[in-house]
């Protein structure tokens, strides 16, 4: 039978050409290679090598102890069992899956194959060529396999026991997932200076007590407030101090009022408050004890501020922008009469 010729598909001029298209074409279709060297004591890694665990290439001495150095010291004795075997001939392939350390301190499961390209005149090894593959997904997801069959052969885990454990464990994630989800929307709502609900949070508010109230008929009035002459505390002591101030009023507002009325910044130096299930007359009041509280407060010693109030309430049919209509012209009055008052108006007088 006539013998093949193998096709020749490189020619090169010098030996430099043939050793990049050999080093190209192994670093394009092996992960990473390995060449050991009895007589210099030397392993020549490729650069896919390094790349492979996450090392800048070269960074290793080029010798056997830097792989047996990053073994999983659990893979240590098979693989060391595994290659003296291989080397002394008493297995024909060196073929081997186990885990090397990569540079971020995780193992990497690789296969490790080898094969022997030298020996002495006495038969003994001198050089052998090999390379590692990359196989972590597959052997992970083997593994996890294997554990849950052995779970399941094991007498006491039961499919039932496994079913359970899983159903904690999807369980325990969703409430991460769900702690996850109120935390991203408690900062949606919130105002990042003054921690308190932010105007968003008060629109959404505002139309679940209006609907609340057309349902039961239950009264509901509202309040805005504005800082008399911020302008000038920023002008005075700077914007820091300004944002102080702000911070300092919003605590000292959520502390005096009741726990179901809804207090939050409408935006600069503007806060609402919403009253529900109470009449103007008694939003009036409210405003009334806040605006003469504010008066008293010291933020800072010898530090004092006043605010402006303007109040209404929700007539059946109103809009929010009918709502705003009246709260705006009722603060724009109670600024323009001299500041540090309460202005209500009535639903009768828009109208
Ligand atoms: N420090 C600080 N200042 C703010 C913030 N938001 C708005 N301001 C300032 O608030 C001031 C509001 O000024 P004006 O609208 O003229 O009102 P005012 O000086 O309070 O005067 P009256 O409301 O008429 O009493 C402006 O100087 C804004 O720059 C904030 O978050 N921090």
């Amino acid at each position: 039978m006539e013998q093949r010729k193998p096709a020749i598909t490189y020619r090169h001029a010098t030996l430099q050409d043939a050793d990049a298209t050999l080093n190209n074409l192994l670093d394009l279709v092996v992960e990473g290679t390995w060449d050991w060297n009895r007589a210099s004591g030397e392993v020549v890694r490729s650069p896919g090598w390094y790349r492979m665990l996450g090392y800048e290439v070269g960074v290793f001495k080029q010798d056997v102890f830097t792989w047996e150095n990053l073994i999983h010291p659990d893979d240590y004795p098979r693989v060391m069992q595994n290659f003296e075997q291989f080397t002394a001939g008493k297995i024909d392939h060196y073929s081997i899956d186990y885990r090397c350390k990569k540079q971020d301190g995780h193992y990497l499961w690789i296969t490790d194959n080898a094969q022997i390209i030298a020996r002495d005149d006495e038969g003994v090894v001198t050089r052998i060529l090999g390379a590692h593959l990359d196989i972590h997904e597959r052997k992970t997801a083997q593994l996890e396999l294997f554990e849950q069959n052995r779970l399941l052969r094991a007498d006491n885990v039961t499919l039932e026991k496994l079913i359970t454990q899983k159903a904690r464990e999807l369980e325990n994630r969703n409430r991460e997932l769900q702690q996850k989800i109120e935390q991203i929307e408690q900062i949606s709502n919130t105002d990042p200076l003054t921690q308190i609900p932010n105007r968003k949070k008060f629109e959404e508010e505002l139309r679940t007590e209006k609907s609340r109230s057309d349902r039961y008929g239950h009264e509901l009035s509202f309040a805005m407030f504005d800082i008399d002459h911020f302008k000038n505390i920023n002008d005075t002591f700077g914007h820091e101090t300004g944002d102080k101030v702000l911070k300092k009023l919003a605590a000292f507002i959520s502390q005096n009022i009741r726990d179901i009325d809804f207090f939050g910044r409408w935006g600069g130096e503007e806060f609402v408050l919403i009253f529900p299930d109470v009449p103007l007359e008694g939003a009036t009041a409210c405003a009334e004890k806040l605006r003469r509280l504010i008066a008293e407060y010291e933020l800072f010693p010898g530090f004092k501020i006043t605010c402006s109030f303007g109040v209404t309430s929700y007539r059946t049919g109103d809009s929010i922008d009918d709502i705003f209509s009246r709260i705006d012209n009722a603060l724009y009055v109670a600024k323009d009469s001299g500041r540090d008052r309460v202005v209500e108006l009535h639903v009768e007088a828009q109208s």
